[in-house]
């Protein structure tokens, strides 16, 4: 994933603590890549994590970094905790307790952990970790990446409120947060958390249409994913709501209202329906495993 970090979140007031990353995949790198902006206010360098030494070498000679491969370096997760205030477990839901259990003894008192894996409850991280220690969960999304993610987070019961308000302040750095109770978290990850793969479903889905009609690749491209980003950022910026937005395009017996037709007679209530209970249900499966 590129490290592109146009950064569009408010900067917090308050600095960061020193934070350690275990894991910077996927969503532990957009995550990084938000705090990497030089707006953002938190002590650095920042600690960061991979399995591999092929993945952190594509942090080499970053100066606000310290890298350590767990391949390469034994105690690599936890060399990146020592000092740090913040941590945040960014690896697989099946790896999580494993990693927890590796750095538990290597935390500093007082140290926030946050958790980012679907599923697994922070009951089952905070049984492995010091008493002192706060778990707070949190269902970021990619667009952290560029400063526009959503974030909703839940304090274990090991969580102070200063914990969980400064772990909203984390993600505020790279977007927007909801607070919500660990029993809503599952369905948060349903509809944000895994929110952005089903616009790209949207997006393939529609250039490979544009491509049935008789438009090349780049044509398709341009008409297609350059319509989604610009309705997506016209939605960000306007006062309407999408139904209004919706009706702006939709002229009354036009050419619009024909193509949603034939789309709403798919059933698409019944289907969001479907699929969020499907993604919510597999959550449920990776807190039993
Ligand atoms: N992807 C998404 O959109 C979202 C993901 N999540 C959650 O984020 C977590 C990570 O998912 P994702 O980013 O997609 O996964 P990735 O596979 O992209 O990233 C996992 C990262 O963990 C590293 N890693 C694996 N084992 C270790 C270890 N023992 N010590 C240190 N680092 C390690 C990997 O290193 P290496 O590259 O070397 O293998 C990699 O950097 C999951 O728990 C998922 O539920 C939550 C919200 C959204
Ligand atoms: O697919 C997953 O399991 C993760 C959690 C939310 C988005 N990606």
């Amino acid at each position: 994933m590129s490290q592109s970090t146009a950064h569009t979140a408010a900067a917090p007031q308050t600095s960061l603590p020193r934070t350690a990353i275990i894991g910077v995949g996927s969503m532990g790198g957009a995550i990084l890549a938000g705090l990497r902006d030089p707006a953002v206010r938190i002590e650095r360098p920042i600690a960061v994590t991979t399995h591999s030494a092929a993945s952190a070498a594509a942090f080499e000679g970053a100066g606000d970094l310290v890298v350590f491969a767990a391949e390469a370096t034994a105690d690599a997760n936890q060399r990146a905790v020592q000092g740090a205030g913040l941590v945040i477990l960014g690896v697989k839901p099946w790896a999580i307790i494993d990693v927890a259990r590796e750095i538990a003894d290597a935390l500093e008192p007082g140290a926030i952990v946050v958790s980012v894996a679907a599923g697994v409850p922070t009951r089952k991280i905070e049984e492995v970790l010091p008493e002192s220690v706060s778990v707070v969960r949190a269902m970021p999304n990619t667009p952290s990446l560029i400063g526009r993610g959503v974030t909703g987070i839940a304090g274990g019961v090991s969580a102070s409120a200063d914990a969980i308000a400064t772990v909203r302040r984390l993600f505020e750095t790279v977007g927007s947060v909801l607070v919500v109770t660990e029993e809503q978290i599952n369905a948060v990850g349903a509809v944000s958390g895994s929110g952005p793969a089903y616009l790209y479903l949207f997006a393939e889905e529609m250039t490979a249409a544009a491509i049935r009609l008789g438009f090349d690749r780049e044509q398709a491209s341009l008409l297609a994913q350059g319509t989604i980003a610009g309705a997506a950022e016209l939605m960000a910026r306007s006062d309407e709501d999408p139904t209004q937005l919706r009706r702006n395009v939709t002229s009354p017996k036009g050419t619009t209202e024909q193509a949603l037709n034939v789309l709403q007679a798919a059933g698409w209530a019944e289907l969001f329906d479907r699929a969020l209970a499907a993604n919510v249900r597999r959550s449920e499966e990776l807190a039993a495993e």
